[in-house]
């Protein structure tokens, strides 16, 4: 085993966020795993206080996978394969409130689902099935240590408690759409947030997507609709930030990850979440899973 390992902490990072950086380079791997390959090559670094820290471009670095081809249980798979126990998903969103501007930073606690039922979404399949809760969907243990750490954005401001609605994309909204969702409630919207932090709850770590606000989508009236042009207007800046507001926050989340906090109520909850009788479990997907939870449902 490589002396890196485990590597606790995880971060995936999205668009405009495709490296980590003023972090020492460690090594790069990329794990075969029973549900494919990662979306890219993952990066191991070190800070400077010596923790470790996995990196995972959502897209590929180049930007070439779209939300629905994001190879999603690949990636979680992976992390949770190099001993990943919480990840820190950042994730550029568009915003449905006036309150919430461009480059502000958006800790959401709840997500609607309007993704299209394309993408896989589950391990749990192939004669075995499971039922993870999924109530709240966010950690929040690694919610408060980043709200802790609210105060070293700079040029925006941070907000918590939000709900974050995921569409299929890749267009974005119609108007129409975007009132609606409004009317339903969210915050904010993008088109990653699942089946990510379904699986992630799957695979028993904990999960905190950290939404940086890029645009208003398209609900207000007269003025011009989200393009990728005013959304990229808006990445560096918030890349900027994400690069802080992670140098801030990693050592609160070692120290919850080291005190076992970050996975209460989260460890050990999928063997229980199973509900296939011991002799119907097919023996390929229990082999499947023993990547993700080994010793869970072998008889
Ligand atoms: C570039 S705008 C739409 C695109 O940006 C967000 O990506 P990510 O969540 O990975 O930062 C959004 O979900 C869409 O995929
Ligand atoms: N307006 C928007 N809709 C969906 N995803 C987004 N990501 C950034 N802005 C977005």
């Amino acid at each position: 085993m490589a002396s890196y390992l485990p590597v606790k902490i995880a971060v995936i990072g999205g668009s405009g966020l495709y490296n980590l950086e003023g972090i020492e380079f460690v090594a790069e791997v990329n794990p075969d795993t029973p549900w494919g390959k990662p979306s890219d090559a993952i990066t191991i670094a070190r800070t400077a206080d010596g923790t470790h820290v996995a990196f995972l471009a959502r897209h590929g670095r180049g930007h070439y996978l779209t939300p629905t081809e994001v190879p999603s249980r690949a990636n979680m798979a992976a992390l949770k394969s190099l001993g990943v126990e919480a990840i820190l998903a950042f994730s550029a969103v568009g915003s449905l409130r006036e309150e919430l501007a461009p480059r502000d930073f958006i800790l959401p606690s709840q997500i609607i689902d309007r993704t299209k039922g394309i993408r896989p979404s589950t391990f749990f399949e192939d004669g075995i099935v499971a039922h993870a809760m999924f109530a709240d969907p966010f950690s929040k243990v690694l919610e408060q240590v980043i709200w802790d750490q609210r105060d070293v954005l700079e040029g925006g401001k941070f907000h918590k408690d939000k709900t974050l609605i995921c569409m299929e994309g890749p267009q974005f909204s119609t108007r129409a759409e975007s009132n609606m969702y409004r009317s339903f409630g969210a915050d904010v919207i993008n088109m990653s947030a699942l089946p990510e932090a379904k699986l992630a709850r799957e695979a028993e770590m904990a999960y905190q997507m950290i939404c940086m606000s890029t645009d208003y989508d398209c609900w207000k009236e007269h003025e011009v609709a989200v393009t990728v042009e005013a959304v990229v207007a808006n990445l560096n800046a918030n890349s900027a930030n994400a690069q802080r507001v992670l140098k801030a926050i990693l050592p609160g989340v070692r120290k919850v990850v080291e005190d076992g906090s970050v996975l209460e109520g989260l460890k050990g909850s999928m063997r229980f979440a199973c509900m296939t009788a011991p002799a119907k479990r097919s023996k390929a997907a229990v082999e499947k899973l023993e990547f993700l939870l080994p010793g869970y449902y072998t008889v």
